[in-house]
């Protein structure tokens, strides 16, 4: 269901972004809509500056230029623990679980941690039943239900991405920002992945980096390409599949990815 997204205003808005580093631009004037509903991919060869666009949304990132709203509000200046509590979620590339804490303890410290505020620590029993009750939640829509209980080291690499998704869900975010999911997973385990993002995006908005074009055409609704810290295209997967200058990008870079 992606058909009536752009009706609505997009939750989050980044308007020209860019990024330097001393002398190089990583980012160039990068502008992204995210809307509920709709799964938006970020393609493009190595060091096109899709890492780079992940954690300037963030905020673990400073834009050099740009602004960024969320719901329409101006978060531009929001460091990066306020645009998490306002439902800025991500995952990472590198794996942030406690190994040896069980799969339900790992969301439930994430979920606790979440809804920690200082002004109501003395309601830490309370606050402790409702993070299991949510971490139990998140490994349900995650198809972890069933390994809550084991240690979370012992887990396959492909259930361990799944966890750190359920993870990244026991914070109740509204954006998803997905840095290569499905990277290092088997095939089966992909496809588990995959349903998992179809079914997330029915109450979010994702934004997805992942280097396996298979998957990105069969799951996006919207894909942006792009090249040297600039978007060389941002259409249907039909259309950009079709796009000269994708393919001329991408051709010449046949032999990456
Ligand atoms: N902290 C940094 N300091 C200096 N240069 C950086 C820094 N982070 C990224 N860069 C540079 O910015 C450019 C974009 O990098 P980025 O990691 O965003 O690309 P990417 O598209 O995510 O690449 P990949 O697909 O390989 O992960 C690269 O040239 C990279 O070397």
């Amino acid at each position: 269901m992606h058909t009536d997204a752009h009706h609505s205003q997009p939750l989050l808005q980044a308007g020209a972004l860019t990024r330097r580093f001393g002398g190089l631009t990583a980012v160039k004037a990068v502008s992204i809509d995210l809307h509920v509903g709709e799964l938006h991919a970020v393609i493009g060869t190595n060091g096109a500056g899709k890492s780079t666009l992940i954690n300037m949304l963030s905020g673990e990132i400073a834009a050099s230029e740009g602004m960024l709203k969320l719901d329409g509000v101006d978060a531009t200046a929001w460091p990066q623990p306020k645009r998490a509590r306002a439902g800025i979620g991500r995952s990472y590339q590198r794996t942030t679980i406690f190994p040896q804490f069980s799969v339900l303890e790992n969301c439930r410290l994430t979920a606790q941690a979440a809804l920690q505020r200082p002004w109501h620590l003395w309601q830490s029993a309370r606050g402790c039943a409702a993070s299991v009750g949510i971490a139990r939640e998140v490994l349900e829509v995650a198809g972890l239900a069933g390994f809550a209980e084991r240690p979370a080291g012992s887990m396959s690499h492909g259930q361990k991405r799944q966890l750190e998704i359920a993870m990244c869900l026991a914070t109740r975010p509204r954006v998803l920002l997905l840095d290569e999911p499905l990277a290092g997973m088997g095939a089966e385990e992909a496809e588990r992945m995959l349903s998992l993002l179809e079914r997330l995006k029915r109450d979010h908005a994702i934004l997805l980096v992942e280097h396996d074009m298979d998957a990105v055409f069969r799951v996006a609704d919207r894909i942006t390409v792009m090249v040297n810290g600039e978007v060389i295209a941002s259409d249907t997967p039909d259309n950009i599949r079709v796009n000269p200058d994708v393919q001329t990008a991408y051709l010449g870079d046949a032999h990456e990815h």
